[in-house]
């Protein structure tokens, strides 16, 4: 394509992990090849890596991990395609005529670098990256940007660009959570004697390296405890391979209350900014029948804040303020 026509317009980037496209084995491969074949996602060189994802993995996981999807599927797709696009569609006005949000997947579709192209050609000369991450990690974060500046790197002509600084102790990210908390609370018909905080994990040792994404889980999790006035127990979930992942493992946690007297538990999941795989299907059903087995008696899972009017509004306000000096002031 050539020379945009029209330029001076500003594009809005939302950009989630990404999902299979069906919920079928074959999808699922392609998707965690992509995935998995990450060296920001996987940190083994690939010489070792590739032929133990190919050879192992990619044998073995994707009809497992077809049979999950397909317990949470829902008539318009996959809950994390669904949400963001839902997210994307409710944003698309708020920021006037001039502003266009968009939405991407690190992996899979609608891609990074198709919507970036898109955005440039639809006159986009300044583009607000939005990883949709509220604690940054390498593994989801950083590699959303990576794949956005490769994108860039294949433009003659390049917009200017900008991204959204990770939102894990943002007064407006923490008080959605505490409304979505209370609202989920007042609906149910028990008291929780404890509040589960499940965040996705990664490696221990991603965190030895550096990755701040760790103790920026355990400061969201501080703070919401102090918005809501009660402590939070907080975990990991969703450990992959043999390495030593963060801890306390989720499942673990859960299945360990009932033994320290706590059978009522509400459990939420603040890092995931909609619901998935990891959130629906390993905490609200395999989670709770780990703490049912384990003599629980009562079990709730908080949607996470999804395309929700309170999700919406804290992201418009976070989005707004990186376009400052782009967008004329409030
Ligand atoms: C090496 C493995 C993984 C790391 C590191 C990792 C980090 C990480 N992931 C998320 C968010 C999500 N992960 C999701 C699914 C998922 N994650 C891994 C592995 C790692 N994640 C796998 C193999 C899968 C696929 C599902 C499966 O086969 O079990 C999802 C859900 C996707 C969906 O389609 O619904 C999300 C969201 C974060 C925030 C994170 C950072 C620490
Ligand atoms: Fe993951
Ligand atoms: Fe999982």
């Amino acid at each position: 394509m050539g020379v945009a026509a029209e330029q001076g317009r500003i594009g809005v980037l939302l950009i989630n992990l990404g999902t299979p496209d069906a919920p079928e084995a074959g999808a699922v491969r392609r998707y965690l090849k992509e995935f998995l074949s990450d060296p920001r996602v996987v940190e083994i060189p690939q010489l070792i890596w590739q032929p133990i994802l190919r050879g192992l993995v990619l044998t073995t996981r994707p009809a497992k991990s077809a049979h999950a999807y397909q317990q949470v599927w829902r008539p318009d797709g996959s809950p994390l395609a669904a949400f963001t696009r839902g997210q994307a569609a409710a944003l698309a006005d708020a920021f006037g005529p001039g502003v266009i949000v968009d939405h991407a997947m690190r992996y899979g579709s609608p891609a990074i670098a198709d919507r970036v192209r898109a955005l440039k050609d639809a006159g986009c000369d300044r583009i607000l990256l939005a990883p949709l991450y509220p604690q940054y990690c390498a593994a989801t974060t950083a590699t959303a940007n990576d794949a956005a500046f490769a994108a860039l790197g294949a433009l003659r002509w390049q917009p200017a660009v900008r991204t959204l600084p990770p939102y894990y102790d943002d007064p407006a990210y923490i008080a959605a959570l505490r409304a979505g908390v209370e609202a989920g609370l007042a609906a149910l018909d028990f008291a929780p004697q404890a509040i589960v905080a499940s965040f996705h994990g990664m490696p221990q040792r991603t965190a030895d390296l550096g990755d701040p994404y760790h103790r920026q889980c355990l400061e969201t999790a501080r703070l919401l405890g102090a918005a809501l006035g009660r402590d939070l127990v907080t975990s990991f979930q969703s450990r992959f391979g043999r390495a030593k992942w963060l801890e306390p493992a989720t499942d673990a946690t859960l299945r360990g209350l009932p033994a320290r007297g706590i059978s009522r538990v509400a459990v939420i999941a603040p890092g995931f900014s909609v619901d998935c795989l990891e959130t629906l299907e390993e905490v609200a059903m395999q989670g709770r029948d780990a703490f049912l087995a384990a003599g629980g008696e009562h079990f709730a899972y908080l949607p996470c804040l999804n395309d929700s009017p309170v999700g919406v509004d804290m992201l418009k306000k976070l989005l707004r303020r990186e376009l400052e000096g782009w967008l004329a002031p409030l």
